[in-house]
């Protein structure tokens, strides 16, 4: 388990996490998103200790990452992959983060397997695309077997096979009863990807909810075909809705149900052909929670529902 509790970080004038206070529990893959410079990659620094906090705190298994006594066994993390050294090869650098963490050699040849990586484990790492090193540090999270993962932005440079082989993988940890935390600032990615969503902008919490209930927490635009399009348009309108014509003459229309538009055209005696209501996409969902903080910063929070 994750906790951030409170937790505000200061990059000299810059307040980049805001009292910021969420739990990743085991048992699912939790999606940490935000638009760039929400403040995503200082929080998962936070958990690692890489950080002082101006305040809070951020815990792992209930105590600070720091004072772990074997932090690679409790608590894998993915900060940055091009920070490994490269004249080295895949293999001698997981050799010697195992050795230095007390961890047999055993589990080097293992980690390798699981992340595809053993055909290339002899060659330097300096030649790996950052598709490769992405794969290197996910097998580096793994080496201690730890029941708690973090990744920051792993799906950056993986291929699509890649990226199905990493959903694959971070679906079984999550299924072997271990908590993973990932960071995305990229919604559809992410949509297949997590069960949970922690969503912050500009350092602060907008949303923690099950990712099936994000897109339900939006309510989408409702579709109106008619023969009369600029007289039924000017009526709800009138009636402060937000409507937009398509090009195929068929409108859009917000801030009015379907039962609402119905009423209208009838009393304006003007004729459906269509009255579709369209749920919000996850995409769309994501850039209306992002876009103004404090305006969206009400959507339900887990502990409320
Ligand atoms: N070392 C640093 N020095 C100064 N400011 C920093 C530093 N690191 C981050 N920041 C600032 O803190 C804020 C949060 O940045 P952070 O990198 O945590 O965001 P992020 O959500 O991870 O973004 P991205 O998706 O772009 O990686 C931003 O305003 C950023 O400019």
């Amino acid at each position: 388990m994750i906790e951030v509790k409170e937790l505000s970080m200061r990059y000299g004038r810059t307040l980049a996490v805001d009292d910021l206070t969420f739990t990743v529990k085991p048992g699912r893959v939790t999606g940490f998103l935000g638009p760039n410079g929400a403040g995503k990659s200082t929080t998962m620094r936070a958990v690692l200790g890489l950080e002082v906090p101006a305040a809070g705190e951020a815990l792992v298994d209930g105590r600070p990452y720091a004072s772990l006594r074997r932090p690679m066994r409790t608590m894998g993390a993915l900060l940055d992959a091009g920070a490994v050294h490269g004249g080295r090869s895949a293999r001698d650098h997981l050799t010697c983060l195992a050795r230095s963490n007390g961890i047999g050699r055993g589990r080097v040849a293992e980690v390798l397997d699981q992340v595809g990586l053993t055909d290339v484990a002899d060659r330097r790492i300096g030649g790996f695309s950052l598709g490769m090193k992405q794969r290197l540090g996910i097998a580096a999270a793994l080496l201690g077997d730890p029941a708690v993962l973090m990744f920051d932005e792993p799906l950056n440079g993986l291929d699509p096979e890649g990226i199905r082989w990493l959903r694959d993988l971070l679906r079984s940890l999550a299924d072997e009863g271990r908590t993973v935390l990932l960071s995305s600032h990229l919604m559809n990615e992410m949509a297949l990807t997590a069960d949970h969503v922690i969503v912050i902008g500009r350092g602060r919490l907008i949303a923690d909810t099950a990712m099936n209930d994000l897109a339900g927490h939006f309510q989408g635009d409702v579709l109106v075909r008619t023969a009369c399009p600029d007289r039924l348009a000017a009526v709800m309108r009138a009636h402060g809705a937000t409507v937009t014509a398509g090009d195929d003459g068929a409108l859009s229309v917000r801030d009015l149900d379907a039962a609402e538009i119905g009423v209208l055209a009838l009393s304006a005696g003007i004729a459906l052909a269509e009255l579709s209501p369209r749920g919000a996409s996850l995409e769309e969902a994501f850039m209306r929670l992002t876009e103004d903080d404090t305006e969206y910063r009400t959507a339900p929070k887990e502990a409320a529902r």
